[in-house]
């Protein structure tokens, strides 16, 4: 009798799968099957040239421009800032130069890079996706392998198709239950990091596994997936299952015909066996998860809406009650004071954590037969030009139009501020990015972060407010 092998976890099978070899000091070689590549990856295309070094798979890297492009228009002299807009040039170029596809500012399939690549059917289950930039977690919704690498890891992948990477451990979180109506998938992954930390899962590849989580549609996948580096993680997954299959099934990059078959006979044997061992597993209940909203500048900083800002004078320790009171001082808040008494000044809904079809959906679903308040400046950026254009064929861009909203280009935008989209010092966004860090929106900005559906609240009542309880239309 043959011995049955161990159960393995959709992460193990994935890394032994893309293993060439193992050095001796612990680092593996890896290989990739797709790059993705951005607009911030003219150094590494440098680094290659300064070598002589030709692209080893052109084939498998796509790029496309997205942080500093501008959402007011689709013209690259809207670029303030002449480096920037070198960037943005150097990517077509250096595409070009390459023979990687380029999804340009004037392709209808322009877009944030982790936006466009499930989009696209780039990023298929079982594979492993890198990309110069940190939440390139989000891909592993769709039951891949994909993490963040820097500039000269980027320019080793163009050279090598491949990368050294030290094994992770693994961390299982199951959340049981159903999430509540007006409950969305932000605030799963913000009562997540809520509980283990900004730091919680440093070191550890998260498998996101449980009821509420497979109940989830492949959009609220990948926003859970997008967070995984908020808490720490090196990547963040989900096992892929029909909702995936369904969701992929047609897309111009995902396999076709015959092609889709044996594809989707091999995804299948992806999920996590039964009795596959995971080095740290958490496990929450979907009752103990309300919507969402941070306070400080950690996305850890998380609590429902319900809640008041917390007292440092209630911090276990003195290091710990120096930060909250640094904290509280840069956000302009005082302790005790309800999470909805906060106005807003701005309302940004888009990035890579909520700038797809469904999260404009949900927003549209709050503004429509509303007005945002007076004095609040509130924008949609949605996450690709298809998204953009999905949304028009709706009317979505109607609604947030008539309740007031800004209704933009596709694009990083307000997430991180580099393209020129920034919060005033000292303005307060409620945002539906990923970061609240001192600073990510403009210098001195403040930002507390949320779903879009909350988001689309709070520009309507001019402060934080649960969705749930907001005030019938007139
Ligand atoms: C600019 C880029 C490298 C950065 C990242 O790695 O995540 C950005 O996308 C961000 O969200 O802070
Ligand atoms: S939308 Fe924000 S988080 Fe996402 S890639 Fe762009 S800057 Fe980074």
């Amino acid at each position: 009798m043959p011995i049955a092998s161990p159960p393995r976890s959709l992460f193990e099978k994935i890394w032994s799968r893309h293993e060439i070899l193992r050095r001796e000091d612990g680092q593996s070689l890896l290989y990739v099957d797709r790059h993705l590549v951005q607009d911030g990856s003219a150094p590494a295309f440098e680094m290659l040239r300064q070598q002589g070094l030709p692209l080893r798979a052109p084939q498998r890297a796509f790029a496309t421009p997205d942080h500093y492009v501008p959402t007011g228009s689709r013209d690259l002299a809207d670029i303030a800032d002449p480096e920037k807009r070198a960037m943005v040039n150097a990517l077509r170029s250096d595409s070009a130069e390459g023979g990687i596809e380029f999804f340009g500012l004037d392709d209808p399939r322009q877009g944030i890079v982790h936006v466009v690549g499930p989009e696209q059917g780039l990023s298929l289950p079982g594979s492993l996706i890198v990309c110069g930039d940190s939440h390139t977690s989000t891909h592993g919704a769709l039951g891949a392998l994909a993490f963040g690498i820097g500039a000269s890891e980027v320019a080793h992948v163009l050279a090598t198709q491949s990368i050294w990477q030290r094994k992770p451990a693994t961390l299982r979180v199951t959340i049981a239950g159903r999430i509540a109506d007006g409950v969305t998938a932000k605030d799963i992954i913000l009562a997540i990091i809520g509980r283990i930390g900004a730091a919680g899962a440093t070191g550890h590849v998260i498998e996101y596994a449980g009821p509420a989580i497979t109940a989830l549609s492949m959009e609220g996948r990948l926003t859970v997936c997008n967070m995984s580096i908020e808490a720490g993680a090196r990547a963040g997954m989900i096992a892929p299952d029909d909702t995936t299959f369904a969701w992929l099934k047609g897309r111009p990059y995902a396999p076709a015909g015959a092609d889709w078959d044996a594809a989707l006979a091999g995804w299948r044997a992806l999920p996590s066996d039964p009795g596959a061992k995971f080095d740290r597993e958490v496990a929450m209940h979907a009752d103990e998860i309300a919507p969402m909203v941070t306070w400080g500048n950690s996305p850890e900083d998380a609590l429902p809406i319900s809640g008041r800002v917390p007292d440092p004078r209630a911090a276990q320790d003195a290091g710990r009650r120096d930060a909250m009171t640094r904290t509280l001082a840069y956000m302009g808040l005082e302790p005790g004071t309800l999470l909805t008494d906060i106005a807003v000044d701005r309302v940004f809904i888009g990035s890579c954590t909520n700038g797809r079809i469904e999260d404009l959906r949900s927003a549209a679903a709050v503004a429509r037969g509303r007005h945002i308040a007076q004095g609040v400046q509130a924008w949609v950026v949605p996450g690709s030009s298809l998204v953009k254009a999905q949304a028009e064929r709706e009317g979505l861009d109607k609604i947030f139009r008539d309740a007031g909203f800004d209704w933009r280009y596709a694009g990083c935008s307000m997430c991180l501020a580099t393209n020129g989209d920034l919060v005033a010092p000292q303005q307060r966004c409620a945002s539906t990015s990923n970061r609240n860090f001192v600073g990510r929106q403009g210098p001195g900005s403040r930002t507390h972060l949320m779903s879009p559906a909350m988001a689309a609240a709070a520009a309507i009542a001019g402060h934080l407010v649960d969705v749930r309880q907001l005030p019938a239309r007139n």
